[in-house]
């Protein structure tokens, strides 16, 4: 930390209490020092070394409604599709009766819930097998849900394009879904990678999902194959803001190299309370149902801000 603390943004060293979104009373942080210290790394670094990491269900969409509608998870909107058999409904409910206690057992060590974890999404994906599927029906129920996106995410992810930040968006539900929501909301810019689940088809019918398997102990970038050219984009952009609604989502940059500058949000909504010191020990910036993506675009504003501070003096130290 010592040779950090010497770092300063051209302009000057920026300081918590001066970035108006943070100092809202629904905006809560563990080390106030600690983000500001990232933050101020974040302004040196610029837009070329950053990246974004997202969760979908819940972070993405939003918790809370103005309406009090029900925003369904991606599994959710697949499950609505009216063209599935007609045990599917059932069966999958039984399955998630018997592995979504598991998933949250606070006393099970993540290597055995690793297993029932796969068996899981195995057994999810031999029911959704051997039926004749459209994608368009996805795409329809998809279309009601567009409202449901976090207040100004159209906003945020213009800026993130204009910007050139990879984008990750990180799902281990159906990534079908998730596609077809952010196309169908114009977010889904080329900048913008979703890793998911994504349904496999095979003679005309469904064959489950696409390997590799996201589960809710792999969803992170440790997944990402090494080959590939999303693994190489993002190894090379140390600062990452990482957003979630579920304590595992802040594992999802886990992967990058331990130099990284990590800032992680957590939307915290149900039983805040109960939640507040988990939530407060795992997430860096913890916001208390905060419907917006005002947050992460004030950093990005300041990124931006400051880039175009520095372009300039570089324009007059050529002149
Ligand atoms: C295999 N499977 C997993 N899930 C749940 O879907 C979630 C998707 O995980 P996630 O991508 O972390 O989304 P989140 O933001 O909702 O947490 C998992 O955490 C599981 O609880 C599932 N939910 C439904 N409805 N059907 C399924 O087959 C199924
Ligand atoms: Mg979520």
């Amino acid at each position: 930390m010592g040779c950090d603390e010497k770092r300063e943004p051209a302009g000057g060293r920026l300081r918590v209490q001066d970035i108006p979104a943070l100092t809202q009373d629904h905006c809560r942080m563990r080390d106030p020092a600690e983000v500001e210290r990232i933050i101020n790394e974040f302004l040196i670094g610029g837009p070329e070394r950053m990246q974004i990491v997202s969760d979908f269900d819940y972070t993405i969409t939003k918790q809370r409604t103005e309406d009090g509608g029900a925003v369904p998870s991606s599994f959710g909107i697949f499950n609505a599709c009216q063209s599935l058999p007609e045990n599917f409904k059932a069966e999958t409910d039984k399955l998630y009766h018997k592995y979504r206690p598991i998933e949250i057992d606070p006393h099970m060590p993540i290597a055995e819930k690793v297993q029932y974890m796969i068996e899981w999404w195995t057994k999810s994906g031999e029911l959704t097998s051997g039926f004749p599927f459209d994608q368009s029906e996805i795409d329809q129920i998809a279309s009601k849900y567009t409202h449901a996106l976090r207040d100004r995410t159209h906003e945020f992810f213009a800026d993130l394009q204009r910007l050139g930040i990879p984008t990750l968006v990180f799902s281990a539900g159906l990534g079908n879904s998730v596609v077809s929501v952010l196309r169908q909301a114009n977010v889904l810019h080329p900048n913008v990678k979703v890793v998911s689940n994504f349904l496999q088809f095979r003679d005309g019918l469904l064959d489950g999902f696409q390997q590799p398997m996201i589960h809710t102990f792999n969803k992170n970038e440790t997944v990402l194959n090494e080959t590939s050219e999303y693994y190489d984009l993002v190894h090379t952009r140390d600062h990452i803001i990482v957003m979630g609604d579920s304590i595992g989502d802040a594992d999802m940059a886990s992967g990058v190299p331990a130099s990284s500058h990590i800032i992680k949000i957590g939307f915290l909504f149900d039983h805040v309370e109960a939640n507040m010191k988990k939530y407060m020990d795992t997430f860096d910036i913890v916001l208390v149902d905060d419907q917006t993506m005002d947050v992460p675009r004030s950093l990005l504003s300041l990124i931006e801000k400051q880039h175009k501070l520095n372009l300039e003096a570089a324009k007059q130290s050529s002149l």
